[in-house]
């Protein structure tokens, strides 16, 4: 029998990380979060110098960087070239140049191609991003989509990472504008999937109502 899949998409801040490692979490499943994948590739074309602008250039590169992530949603961890680069990711300089090097086709096809063989590699699992409903796990068996009103995201995030509330919305929004917009596999509401806005809930509330749809799925499949 093939291993469960709960793909969780949304925009940047609606809770996909802090919800997935807390549904895998409880109900004892992996987790991979896509979105450290793209920042780790994007931070590796920062640190070797290629133009991130030019598309080009990132394409040309798209297949060098060795990324390895684990999937442990207590502990998880991000590899690049064999250093731990969990905090250069999140960098401001990686958070604005991630959606743009997303966008290029070469550097998707190449994540991609490592996220199904981390899925298919294992147990049961809880995947984060922006295209897994749709692109990366269209077979997944709970598909959850996940928002929160902008200044709820901008507030969490400033919270989180430092920093105003305005600067941090309008990154926020930038980065929509580009992860919606592309060509490739944009951000967007699976079909099946079932969308819960969040901004009214607490973390806790959230992880409850995602382990409940797994568990009607697991029990009318059992
Ligand atoms: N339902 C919620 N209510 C309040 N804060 C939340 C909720 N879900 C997540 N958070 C907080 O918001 C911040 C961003 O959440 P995160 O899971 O990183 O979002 P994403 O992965 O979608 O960018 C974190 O500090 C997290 O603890
Ligand atoms: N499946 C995915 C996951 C992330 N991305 C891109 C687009 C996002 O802006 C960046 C960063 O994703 P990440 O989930 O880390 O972003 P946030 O933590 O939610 O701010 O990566 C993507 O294109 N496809």
């Amino acid at each position: 029998m093939s291993s469960l899949v709960v793909a969780i998409d949304g925009p940047s801040g609606s809770g996909k990380s802090s919800t997935s490692r807390g549904v895998a979490s409880r109900l004892g499943m992996r987790y991979l979060d896509t979105g450290a994948m793209f920042r780790a590739i994007t931070w590796w074309m920062l640190t070797h110098d290629v133009d991130v602008t030019d598309a080009d250039a990132v394409a040309a590169r798209a297949g060098d960087a060795i990324i390895e992530s684990g999937t442990d949603p207590q502990a998880p961890t991000i590899l690049v070239d064999g250093e731990d680069a969990s905090v250069a990711i999140r960098s401001d300089a990686v958070n604005a140049a991630v959606s743009p090097v997303s966008a290029v086709p070469a550097v998707r096809t190449r994540l991609l191609e490592l996220q199904r063989s981390i899925i298919e590699a294992g147990s049961d699992i809880v995947v984060e991003g922006r295209d897994i409903g749709s692109v990366v796990a269209p077979g997944a068996a709970v598909k959850v989509y996940l928002t929160a009103d902008p200044a709820a995201r901008a507030t969490r995030r400033a919270a989180e990472a430092g920093g105003d509330v305005a600067t941090t919305q309008e990154s926020l929004l930038a980065r929509d504008r580009i992860d919606s917009g592309r060509a490739t596999a944009p951000l967007t509401m699976a079909d099946g999937a079932v969308h819960i806005d969040t901004t009214p809930y607490t973390l806790d509330e959230v992880v409850g109502q995602v382990v409940a749809l797994v568990e009607a799925v697991s029990g009318a499949e059992a």
